[in-house]
């Protein structure tokens, strides 16, 4: 990923993103690393501008490319491996928990999903991925407080696989994760991973517009506006402090 300054999911990003994965599962590929350009930010996640007084057509849109994102994401048949090399909040921490495994650099650097602190309530595919990698029971303190974990404690609790030395050895990490496929008949390998994801990706399927209609609810809500408007301008005067 390169969108600097931080990663950041727009509607034109989000695009580009399901372009590439179209592009990618026409191919006959091993696996696949997501990782970022950027120093020390993996994805600061969804971009806040698209839903801080938004345009409502506009946001519907927004969702629901953030909706195919995650259905092709979650469906593709070769492995897929997560080298975060930086920050990991919200939309950054799905994106990593939609692959099979995840090698986070050790650093300063949180993940986790921190949507509750924003006002915005995450959706039951984006629940349902965390609670297939962590226990249901650390989910749901972790989404309730919006819990942005260290390193250390993202490999307590299993929201990381490994912990690398830098980006080098997060992508090698990756690499030998996919390699243990080798010998794994494609088919099999690739329905079994179908099956064992079909809680989030059903329901992204067949909720895909009560989805859109709960998110802008949310999003449009006056008083999540209001803590919107705190997060933007905390944001930007961080850099004046
Ligand atoms: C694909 C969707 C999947 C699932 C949906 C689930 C729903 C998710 C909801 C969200 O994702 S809401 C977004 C939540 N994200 C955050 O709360 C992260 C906010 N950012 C940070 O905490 C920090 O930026 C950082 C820890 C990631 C990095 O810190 P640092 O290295 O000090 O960089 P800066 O804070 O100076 O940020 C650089 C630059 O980027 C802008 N920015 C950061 N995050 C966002 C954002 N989410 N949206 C828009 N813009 C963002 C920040 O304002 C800085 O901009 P400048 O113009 O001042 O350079």
């Amino acid at each position: 990923m390169q969108r600097p300054p931080a990663n950041t999911f727009n509607l034109e990003y989000l695009h580009e993103i399901t372009n590439s994965l179209d592009e990618i599962s026409k191919q006959k590929l091993k696996g696949v690393i997501l990782t970022s350009a950027i120093p020390n930010i993996f994805s600061a996640g969804l971009d806040i501008k698209e839903f801080y007084k938004p345009d409502l057509q506009r946001l519907e849109n927004f969702w629901s490319s953030v909706q195919d994102v995650f259905i092709k994401l979650l469906d593709l048949d070769f492995a897929t491996a997560a080298a975060i090399n930086g920050h990991a909040p919200a939309a950054g921490c799905v994106l990593s928990l939609s692959c099979e495994y995840r090698a986070m650099v050790n650093g300063n650097y949180k993940i986790g999903l921190n949507e509750a602190a924003l006002g915005i309530i995450t959706t039951p595919w984006i629940q349902a991925m965390m609670y297939q990698v962590i226990p249901m029971k650390h989910t749901e303190t972790a989404l309730t407080t919006a819990k942005l974990f260290d390193v250390d404690e993202a490999l307590q609790i299993g929201l990381i696989d490994e912990i690398a030395s830098n980006k080098e050895d997060a992508i090698n990490r990756c690499k030998q994760y996919i390699r243990k496929f080798d010998k794994i008949p494609l088919h099999a390998r690739a329905l079994t991973k179908q099956r064992m994801r079909q809680t989030p990706i059903k329901i992204l399927r067949e909720q895909r517009d009560e989805d859109i209609r709960m998110f802008v609810d949310v999003v449009m809500n006056p008083s999540v506006q209001d803590n919107l408007k705190d997060y933007v301008e905390k944001l930007k005067n961080k850099k004046k402090k």
